[in-house]
């Protein structure tokens, strides 16, 4: 039998992935769009593996238009792959109404914008307890609210239940978010940029209750961002996508501390704290419906124009490097990075991180996960949370 999969690519040249069973698991997912007026169609996800473990929360970084929606859509079940499959706990995932219906409580879609994903009209209670109506819920509906309410934060809920989004702060409605996601009690959440319209004060704290939340139950996650800072904080394992592929994986540490894909290596020195000059990256804008032959990032990577790469410069014109297994096992889709085996000595580090987990350090301005939630929209202190002690520290992007 052909090792060469649907995405041509040569599967016998993939690491092995010995780890147990994924919580979730991507495995050469393909999701293309037509083209329009007779152009080629727009291949968004184009044969990516990609595994999320229990417990484990995933960043999937890349540039606007890489293809990060349109995978977290085909991990939710949103839509079908063309190609290649979605499993969860090993099982792949049906497409029929009622299995997506059960498969829908297991794993939660938390949206970045609370007052876009919040009806106006509706109160705290009508907001989360929405998903247990869809789901027909017959247990004690006031309960599950409270609990969810008071797992993100909101405490004591009942002082919650009768208010309207209007009545409250930004972080307080994220919350409210993360609540009727919670209300199913998820096993996995699926977050697309979760701070991103959050004030910079109150981004630590929603940072941190998601962090908690994998602490206390156990929740895997997958975060959907551009924001490398965010992965930094909140992140055991980032994936990098490049026009509808995974480029890098790794630890946080390994991909943001010593990132060996030019592409990666790119993102990190724009960043304001970069040590090394920032590269501007060359030529077009990808497009996802002309993906370049050879390895996709190579018309615009800076150590091919460089010359430094050229002994395997042959390759990078033609020969499509592997898609990267999804396990937690480091890897790079790039002929050069994958010669020299280790991350280029020029200083393109970015320093130590730190501990990880529920030990990082404070955020910048110093206030813990309570403060926010303190935020009583009348100055009576209501929502406190009591369950800090999370603390997130400042990253890469200084988030
Ligand atoms: N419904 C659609 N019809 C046609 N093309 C689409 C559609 N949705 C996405 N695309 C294209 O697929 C590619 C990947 O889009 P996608 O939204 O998945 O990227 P992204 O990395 O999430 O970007 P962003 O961060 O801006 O949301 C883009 O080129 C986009 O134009």
């Amino acid at each position: 039998m052909s090792a060469v999969d649907e995405t041509g690519t040569d599967r016998s040249r993939v690491s092995p992935d010995t780890a147990a069973v994924p919580l979730l698991s991507a495995s050469g997912v393909r999701v293309s769009f037509p083209g329009r007026r007779g152009a080629a169609p727009a291949r968004a996800v184009d044969g990516v593996d990609l595994d999320i473990g229990t417990g484990e929360i995933v960043a999937l970084v890349g540039e606007s238009g890489c293809g990060k929606t349109s995978l977290a859509r085909a991990l939710l079940g949103l839509v079908r792959p063309e190609a290649g499959r979605v499993s969860f706990g090993g099982v792949p995932l049906g497409y029929d109404s009622r299995a997506l219906r059960a498969y829908r409580r297991r794993v939660q879609l938390v949206l970045q914008d609370p007052s876009g994903s919040l009806n106006p009209r509706h109160t705290v209670y009508d907001a989360v307890s929405e998903g247990l109506r869809i789901h027909g819920y017959d247990g004690d509906e006031g309960a599950a609210v409270a609990e969810a309410l008071s797992r993100a934060g909101l405490r004591p809920p009942e002082r919650f239940f009768l208010r309207y989004p209007h009545e409250l702060s930004g972080g307080q409605r994220q919350r409210v978010v993360i609540a009727g996601a919670l209300v199913l009690r998820p096993e996995l959440i699926v977050a697309d940029e979760p701070v991103a319209s959050l004030d910079a004060s109150v981004r630590g704290e929603i940072l941190a209750l998601l962090l908690r939340l994998r602490d206390e139950l156990g929740l895997s996650a997958l975060v959907v961002t551009h924001d490398l800072g965010l992965a930094w904080n909140i992140a055991d394992r980032v994936a990098v996508m490049y026009l509808g592929r995974v480029v890098e994986t790794g630890t946080v540490e390994e991909v943001l501390t010593r990132p060996r894909h030019p592409y990666t290596q790119a993102m990190l020195s724009v960043l304001p704290e970069s040590p090394v000059p920032p590269v501007v990256l060359a030529g077009e804008p990808p497009d996802p419906s002309r993906v370049p032959p050879g390895c996709r990032f190579h018309p615009r990577c800076q150590v091919l124009a460089s010359g430094a790469a050229d002994d395997v410069a042959a390759r990078c014109r033609t020969e499509d490097p592997p898609v990267l297994a999804g396990g937690s096992a480091g890897a790079v889709a790039c002929h050069w990075a994958a010669r020299t085996g280790t991350a280029p000595a020029d200083g393109r580090g970015r320093g130590t991180k730190g501990t990880k987990g529920t030990e990082r350090t404070a955020p910048a301005d110093g206030r813990g996960e309570d403060a926010e939630s303190t935020e009583g929209t009348d100055g009576r202190g209501e929502g406190t949370d009591g369950g800090g002690g999370t603390e997130v520290a400042a990253g890469p992007s200084g988030a």
